[in-house]
Parts: C-alpha cells; structure tokens; sequence
C-alpha cells in the first residue's frame, strides 16, 4: 500500500531554540526539560452554539484577514465590513442553524474527540492534556493558551482537525497562534512542533474507509452507486494565485481512499466536487449542486456522499448535505442516497490520531526533515515561511473592488469602497431593502 507515515523517531532534523526568534543560533538537539508535561492543541473552527450566537461567529470569521485579506492601505476597513456582512449573512446562516437544531454541535463533538485523544495517548503509554482551540468561537485559541500555561505544558504538539491543509483554515489558525507566541514570553519558550495535514495517513484512510464500505452495504445496487466526496469549497484564487495547497491534497486524499476501498474489492465510480461557495468569486470547481444535476443527467440512480474536509458532523453535513443536496439529488433523478457519516471520535481515527502525536514528539523544537505531507512538520514561524513566504495579499473571496493594486489606485480603491459602503448603508435605511445582500450572496 502506498499510502506512508514519517517514520517514527527518525529525526531527519533541524532543531531550533525557541528563544532565538532571528534563527541566527547554530542547529541544536533538542532536549527534554527536567519537568516534562506533554500537551495536545486541537486546532478548530468553531460554531454557534445558539441563534444569538451567530451573528457575532460570522463576524469573527468575516474579521479575519485569511478569510477576507485586505490591501495594507484599506485593511481598517476589515471591522466595518465584517459587520456589514456578518449582519447581512446571518439570517441565511441562522435559517441552517435552526434546521439542525438550533447551533452547531461542533462543540460538543471537539470535547469529545479531546477527551477521547487523552484516553487514547493514555492507553498507548503517553500522559498528556489534550486542549481544544478555536478559531472563530468559544472556547477560543487564546483560552486554550492561556490553560496551557497555567498547566505548566513543557512539550506542546498542534494539531489542526482539518485532514488537508488550507490557508482559510489551518493556516489562518497557524497564523494566529504565531502572533499570540510572539507577543507572549512564556509562550515564545514553548517548545512545540505543527501537524499541519495528515490526509495521507493510513490509519485515517481505512477509518474512512470502514465507514464507507458500511454505507456502501446498505444499497441494494451496492456496485452502482456512485461515491460522491463532497469537500468544503475555497477560492480558486487561493489555489492559484496564493499557493494554496488545499486542492492538491484534496485530490491526493480522494485518490488514496479509493485505492483502499478498491482494494476492498469495491470498483465504484467516483467524483470530487466542492459545496458551500460563499459569494460571487469563482471557487473550486466542480461544484456540487452542478455535479448531482449533471449525474442525475447522466442516468445515475444511487449515490453515496462522502463529506471529505472535516471529521465531525457540523451545519454543512446536516444541513446541507442531509436536506438540501439530497432533495436536489432526488429532483435530480437520483432515487437511493446515503451518506457516510462523519468520524467524530471513531476508535479507529483517534487512535491514528494519537499516533501522529506520539510520531511527532520527537519533532517538538525542531523542523522535520521531507515528509510525504505537502506541508512541512516543524515549528510555527518555520511552517507559516514554508508555504506563505511572502505573505501576498490573498484576493478576497467576497470582491468589493477590484481596479487595480498600485499604491495610488489602493488609496482611491479604499476611498471610493468607504464612500460606496456609507452610500449603500445609507441607501438600505431609506429603502429597507438589502442592496448589498443581493450584490454579495446571490448564491
Ligand atoms: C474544512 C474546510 C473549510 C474551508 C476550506 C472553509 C473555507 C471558508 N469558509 C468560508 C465561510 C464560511 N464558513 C462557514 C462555516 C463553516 N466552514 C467550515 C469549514 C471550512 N471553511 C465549517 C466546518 C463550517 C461550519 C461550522 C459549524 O458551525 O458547524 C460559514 C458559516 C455558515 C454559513 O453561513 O454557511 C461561513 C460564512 C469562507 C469564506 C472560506 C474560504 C475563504
Ligand atoms: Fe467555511
Ligand atoms: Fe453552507
């Protein structure tokens, strides 16, 4: 089988000392404090737990500049456009949340999976606290450091729940948890390293895998049914433009889940399409309601989705996938439909989880040699260099001006937007009508 770990305990590495931000001190090995207290971040998005909580989320989400990532010139202008759009998406976004009950059991199910990964460490040998953060709600990043040092953590290894790696996710968390390092002097001596993908990992493709080849025995058709890996969309200017490498490790993963379910004797056709696009930019494409329809077209009857960029059940799979794409299925001519669930605490993806973090141990202050993930393993500053050097201006995924990135035309281009966004404001007072609404979600 090809799919391959890095080898445990084989430091191909680099090591560093955490206090010489500049880098300029000679390779060291890295070694154990006298005191040695392992600690695990999970690193997560977070969710409304309640109808009121929503409109503050997406503005947490909508503030950060990985998600809407502004020229230098107009970034003050990133707090007044997360208000604006936050309280234009909410409604939309509050109607799903309502659909699943209320909030997002995201959580819930990311305790769950902490608790599990501690029992899971504990069971093969390793003492350690597992501590949750998330990005844009409760508990967040900065609590979650701040327990981790009121606990005293001497090893921390990060570990973002997302199986392939994006600068909208993973990287934005990344990126925020290097700023609150640097700002924080205890923090800067902690040693830790970054997990920042682990698609490739063979105990989470047979987890996959189990769970899809007991879908796929519910069908009666078994051999017809269609799998259909249904991943969270981004821009296709993050791909192109700013390097992401999310696609190609989508595909990657993709390719190596179906190596293993056709070694289990399963020769299924299968597509990639991706769900969720948020506003009028192109993201990656096929979509996923354009993908049923064109199935549906094609004559396919059974079709099992796989939700593929998340491991726990969250609005986009019970909502989205569970209603509406399914409704759209069925109009679509396709009569039987499944859906594999997603792994939330799954023995068998926590285990693999708790050995990613004992194959990372050994890296903690130090930067990994070649591993087979698209991302490097190793430190914070180290990682965030490896892939976003430059740290370009990202396109923004929802464009409220685009005419040029001279220093000049960014000075007007920010003049104009705030003149615009003022007249817009004023304009829906008077008429109460949603004009930017039906400018940015005309979904
Ligand atoms: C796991 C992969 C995800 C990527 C990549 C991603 C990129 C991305 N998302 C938005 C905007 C929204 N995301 C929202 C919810 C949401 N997003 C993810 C995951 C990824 N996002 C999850 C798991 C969730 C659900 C959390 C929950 O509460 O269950 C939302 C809010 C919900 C909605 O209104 O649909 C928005 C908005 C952008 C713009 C983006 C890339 C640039
Ligand atoms: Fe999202
Ligand atoms: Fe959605």
């Amino acid at each position: 089988m090809p799919v391959q770990r890095p080898a445990a305990a084989t430091p191909d590495v680099v090591c560093f000392d955490p206090q010489d931000t500049k880098g300029t001190s000679a390779p060291a090995v890295a070694a154990t404090p006298a005191v040695d207290k392992v600690g695990v971040l999970l690193l997560n998005l977070g969710g409304p737990e309640r109808l009121s909580d929503v409109k503050p989320f997406l503005y947490n989400l909508f503030a950060d500049p990985d998600i809407i990532r502004l020229p230098q010139t107009v970034k003050f202008l990133q707090p007044l456009l997360a208000t604006i759009i936050s309280t234009l998406r909410a409604p939309k976004s509050a109607e799903g949340y309502k659909a699943i009950g209320g909030g997002s059991p995201l959580r819930k199910i990311t305790d769950e999976q902490a608790e599990a990964l501690a029992a899971a460490l504990r069971a093969k040998g390793q003492a350690a606290d597992v501590y949750v953060g998330m990005r844009y709600w409760h508990p967040y990043t900065e609590e979650a450091l701040e327990d981790i040092k009121r606990d005293g953590v001497t090893r921390l290894v990060i570990l973002p729940l997302y199986p392939q790696f994006s600068i909208s996710t993973s990287g934005s968390s990344l990126r925020l948890l290097e700023s609150l390092f640097r700002s924080d002097a205890a923090l800067k001596s902690l040693r830790h390293t970054v997990i920042p993908s682990w698609y490739q990992r063979r105990g989470y493709v047979c987890a996959m895998v189990d769970l899809m080849v007991q879908e796929l025995a519910k069908f009666r058709d078994r051999e017809n049914v269609e799998i259909f890996f249904s991943a969270h969309g981004v821009p296709k200017s993050y791909v192109e433009e700013a390097g992401d490498p999310y696609k190609e490790e989508m595909e990657e993963c993709v390719r190596l889940i179906m190596e293993e379910l056709r070694a289990r004797g399963h020769a299924n056709s299968y597509t990639l399409a991706y769900q969720s696009r948020v506003g009028p930019a192109e993201w990656l494409k096929p979509y996923t309601d354009e993908s049923i329809r064109q199935l549906g077209a094609r004559g396919v009857k059974s079709m099992l989705a796989v939700p593929i960029s998340f491991v726990s059940e969250h609005i986009e799979t019970l909502e989205e996938i569970d209603m509406e794409y399914r409704e759209l299925a069925e109009e679509s001519g396709i009569r039987n439909w499944g859906r594999v669930p997603a792994l939330n605490t799954n023995d068998a993806f926590i285990g693999d989880l708790a050995d990613a973090v004992l194959e990372a141990l050994p890296y903690v202050g130090c930067l990994a040699g070649p591993t087979d993930s698209l991302v490097p393993m190793g430190d914070l500053e180290m990682l965030l260099q490896a892939y976003d050097r430059e740290r370009r201006t990202l396109p923004s995924p929802v464009e409220f001006w685009e005419w040029g990135w001279t220093k000049s035309a960014e000075t007007w281009n920010g003049r104009i937007a705030m003149i615009a966004i003022i007249v817009i404001l004023l304009l829906e007072g008077v008429s109460g009508q949603s004009i930017l609404k039906n400018l940015i979600w005309a979904e």
